[in-house]
């Protein structure tokens, strides 16, 4: 029988991921002793409820609500408490204690991890982070070391699985986003405020730590610019499907030439867009992530997985703490900041993509040639005019037909995209401005 040294392992969180965390780790004990040389104690689970249903059967005595004495005898802390406070305490705290820290905290990380990754530094820590982006899939990882080599170019991905569950079932099943956000829910993919997930917050997070990452810098989370899903409609699925399109929640990251000085620089963004049917993306369905990486020698590359799930990011979260493990055994000096760039966030404005707007329009004679115009004034070439279809509206008490009109542009500027849709709503032949929605991935 193998002697193995111990490695006291503290898990913060026992809720969705955590309980699992902690399943996994007690079930499979034995495997992973050999696969690190090394005996992974769990010490401990804090919580706030210790009457709380959990996901999993697990050894009463091991809860505790005192995470503080938790920290103090750790070698590696493992944090999926979820927030701000009081996670970036008690990770500051692991730290300082000389633990190494695993977490699947973004919200945190995208807000406080310039400062907790020099915290680690200081003291020769490791902060590990793969489950915090796209869930069970190893995306950290190959973007921190396997792509150190390279220089990587774009990144383009569904990043969030909630939405991206909430935007199947619409178009798949025709369901309310009600209904599928309550099933996503359910299901242990939302955030504990599911706001997060469905005004982007959440994939915000995630671009701004994939985009920080990929291009050695630091993009701060408010520089990433940010649309939910609040306002797809059952109706916008419907139009996009009939046109050959699904609407996708991406975000995006990019190396760009700043217009004004012609220096290079960034774009981080996230919102609903329009992917064609034929696309990769377009089949990426349930709470499932995908993230295509372009680098400059690599080429493109995909990565696709379960994007959340206590069972999927447990997964991650144990990559990480086998490697944490083993540093605490064999030593060495882990994985130093990248950051060697401080590179120019650029604003939406100046971003160029396709277009889909769609309007709802009052069926008369001139209608087309007044809001082709428009375009037109604005310097928005347009590449596709389709009629929906046609109904009625009350005005001034008769009953007004109209018809819903979908205009496709070529390649514009996002600033004259922004002026035309705001020109068009102060058209008179113009009842609304039903959706405008970017199209990517051509
Ligand atoms: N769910 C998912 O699919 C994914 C989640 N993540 C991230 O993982 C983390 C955890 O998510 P998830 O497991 O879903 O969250 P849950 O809300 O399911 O679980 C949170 C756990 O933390 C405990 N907790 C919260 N606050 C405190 C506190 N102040 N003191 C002690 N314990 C506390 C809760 O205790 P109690 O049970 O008593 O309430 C609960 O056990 C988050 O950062 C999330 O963004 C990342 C990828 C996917
Ligand atoms: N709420 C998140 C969970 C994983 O990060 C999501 O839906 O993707």
């Amino acid at each position: 029988m193998i002697e193995y040294r111990n490695v006291r392992v503290a898990l913060l969180g026992g809720g969705t991921v955590g309980a699992q965390v902690a399943r996994l780790l007690l079930e499979h004990k034995e495997e992973f002793a050999s696969r690190v040389g090394a005996s992974l104690e769990l010490t401990g689970i804090a919580v706030r409820n210790l009457d709380a249903p959990r996901s999993a059967d697990l050894p009463k005595e091991l809860f505790t609500t005192d995470a503080e004495s938790l920290i103090l005898g750790a070698d590696i802390v493992i944090e999926v408490m979820g927030g701000l406070e009081p996670a970036r305490s008690y990770i500051l705290q692991a730290i300082n204690s000389g633990a190494d820290v695993v977490t699947a905290n973004k919200a945190l990380l995208a807000t406080h991890g310039t400062e907790l990754f020099e915290a680690a530094e200081r003291v020769g820590a490791q902060l590990y982070f793969e489950a915090a982006v796209a869930g069970a899939i190893p995306i950290i990882r190959p973007l921190r070391e396997s792509l150190a080599g390279d220089r990587v170019k774009r990144i383009m991905g569904i990043v969030n699985g909630t939405t991206n569950y909430i935007l199947d079932k619409m178009d798949t099943e025709g369901a309310s986003f009600e209904d599928a956000l309550a099933v996503a829910t359910e299901l242990g993919y939302a955030e504990a405020d599911p706001t997060a997930d469905i005004d982007a917050f959440d994939a915000a997070q995630k671009a701004s730590i994939l985009a920080s990452l990929a291009f050695h810098t630091t993009i701060p989370l408010e520089k990433v610019h940010r649309e939910g899903i609040r306002e797809v409609t059952g109706k916008t699925v419907e139009l996009a499907k009939k046109a050959g399109y699904v609407v996708k929640l991406l975000a995006i990251c990019e190396r760009l030439i700043d217009p004004e000085t012609g220096e290079e620089a960034v774009s981080a963004r996230v919102y609903p867009a329009l992917i064609s049917r034929e696309h990769p993306l377009a089949s990426v369905h349930k709470a499932n992530n995908a993230v295509f990486v372009e680098a400059e020698a690599a080429g493109s590359l995909m990565f696709y997985g379960a994007g959340a799930g206590g069972p999927e990011t447990a997964s991650a979260v144990l990559g990480d703490l086998v490697s944490a493990a083993r540093r605490h055994i064999i030593g060495g000096p882990g994985l130093g900041a990248s950051t060697n760039a401080n590179l120019l966030v650029l604003p939406i404005s100046t971003i160029t993509t396709r277009y889909h707007v769609t309007l709802s329009v009052y069926d008369r004679p001139g209608v087309l040639a007044s809001v082709a115009d428009v375009f037109g004034r604005h310097g928005v070439s347009v590449e596709l005019v389709e009629q929906g279809t046609f109904g009625s509206e009350a005005v001034s008490g008769e009953a007004a037909p109209t018809a819903t009109l979908v205009i496709g542009t070529h390649a514009a500027l996002e600033s004259d995209l922004a002026s035309t849709v705001s020109a068009l709503a102060q058209l008179d032949a113009v009842s609304s401005v039903v959706s405008v929605l970017r199209v990517e991935g051509a």
